[in-house]
């Protein structure tokens, strides 16, 4: 092409080659029954609002092998409250042999700034921990189950079965002291012991967990091996039992997939998504797990597609610096190394 115009010929062949990318896609969704590259997929089908649940003072700072001080953790906490968030998970009320970086679960909670319209959840494996969450002061808390077997023994030893009574004892305690209980499912997608985990399992603990009183069902890629793929058969099969409505995906980023695999549950229909700023995390029974999809990536792609969150994305990357220096770790949101630069 020469002197910076297109001959009739050259605008031809480029419509030719433009029809013939779509309709080899539209033949690539038909054999492979992808429906979200189909025109029906438009910005319009996005929910107006996601809640995001920030995961990072707890999933985030869990695995780390030094402790962190106190008086950092509560600050960070005061941080990601002021950032515009509506739920921060705080802590573990589980055993300091098991998760040694969660034993000052109540001085964090008691040293936090509470700001009105926040809700501060906090895991509970049992009545222990959910006893002595209460007697800090909690008033939301969340119970951990699993659909994988192996994990569900690795991480709170016990079968899955025997995690639903546990589970159920919590919830009733729970109802009858008016404190809210929201419900994880690990290993959606895979397991670090038993390989892929079929969706059916997971729409059945789903399913328990609801029934028994959760309000809301996260869903957890936990080791992060999930694709978009992964999601979606996941999601559907999750979705014939449980409404979008009620579920939150939670998912980690490492094989790179989690802001794909959360617009996928975003255009299903999924609303709450959990994250970590800076893409703190891991949990120290899943061997491989990297860090939790950052927090700053998700509000950026959210925020793009105009899409409501009600966080300061300015104020989410300070707290998200804040953590990253008293840890002496690089932040691993790449939006704000983007905006460091
Ligand atoms: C569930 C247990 C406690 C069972 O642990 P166990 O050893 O089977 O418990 P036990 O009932 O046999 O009791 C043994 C000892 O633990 C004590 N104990 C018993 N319960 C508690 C408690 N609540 N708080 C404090 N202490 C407790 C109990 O009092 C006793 O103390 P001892 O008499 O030996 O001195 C243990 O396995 C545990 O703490 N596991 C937690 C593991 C964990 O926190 N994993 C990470 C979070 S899960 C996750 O990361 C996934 C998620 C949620 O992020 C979503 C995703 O990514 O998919």
């Amino acid at each position: 092409m020469t002197g910076g115009s297109w001959s009739s010929s050259n605008m031809a062949t480029t419509l030719l080659c433009r029809a013939n990318v779509i309709s080899s896609l539209k033949t690539f969704c038909r054999t492979y029954g992808v429906s979200t590259i189909r025109g029906a997929h438009t910005a319009s089908e996005f929910p107006s609002k996601v809640k995001i649940v920030e995961v990072g003072p707890r999933d985030g700072l869990q695995n780390e092998k030094t402790l962190v001080p106190t008086n950092v953790k509560i600050e960070f906490i005061n941080k990601l409250s002021h950032s515009g968030h509506r739920c921060v998970e705080v802590t573990s009320f589980v055993s300091p042999k098991w998760v040694p970086q969660m034993a000052d679960h109540t001085e964090v909670v008691q040293g936090i700034q509470r700001v009105s319209g926040v809700t501060y959840p906090v895991l509970t494996p049992n009545l222990k921990g959910f006893e002595a969450a209460v007697s800090a002061g909690c008033d939301e808390v969340a119970i951990f189950g699993a659909a994988s077997e192996t994990f569900s023994q690795k991480n709170i030893n016990c079968s899955i079965s025997e995690s639903l009574e546990r589970f159920q004892a919590v919830v009733k305690a729970a109802q009858e002291k008016g404190v809210k209980v929201r419900g994880y499912v690990s290993c959606v997608c895979g397991c670090p012991y038993e390989g892929s985990v079929d969706p059916k399992a997971v729409a059945k603990v789903a399913l328990a967990m609801y029934q028994m009183g959760c309000y809301e069902i996260s869903l957890g890629d936990t080791i992060g091996v999930g694709t978009p793929g992964c999601i979606k058969r996941m999601l559907e099969e999750v979705m014939n039992v449980l409404p979008a409505e009620v579920l939150a995906v939670h998912c980690h980023d490492t094989y790179g997939q989690a802001l794909a695999n959360i617009l996928t549950a975003v255009q299903m229909g999924v609303s709450v998504v959990d994250a970590s700023v800076a893409g703190l995390g891991g949990c120290p029974y899943a061997r491989g797990a990297s860090g939790n999809v950052a927090t700053e990536d998700v509000v950026y792609m959210l925020h793009g597609l105009q899409i409501h969150t009600g966080v300061d994305l300015d104020k989410l990357i300070e707290a998200g610096n804040y953590i990253c220096q008293a840890l002496q770790r690089p932040n691993m949101s790449k939006v704000s190394c983007a905006r460091s630069k």
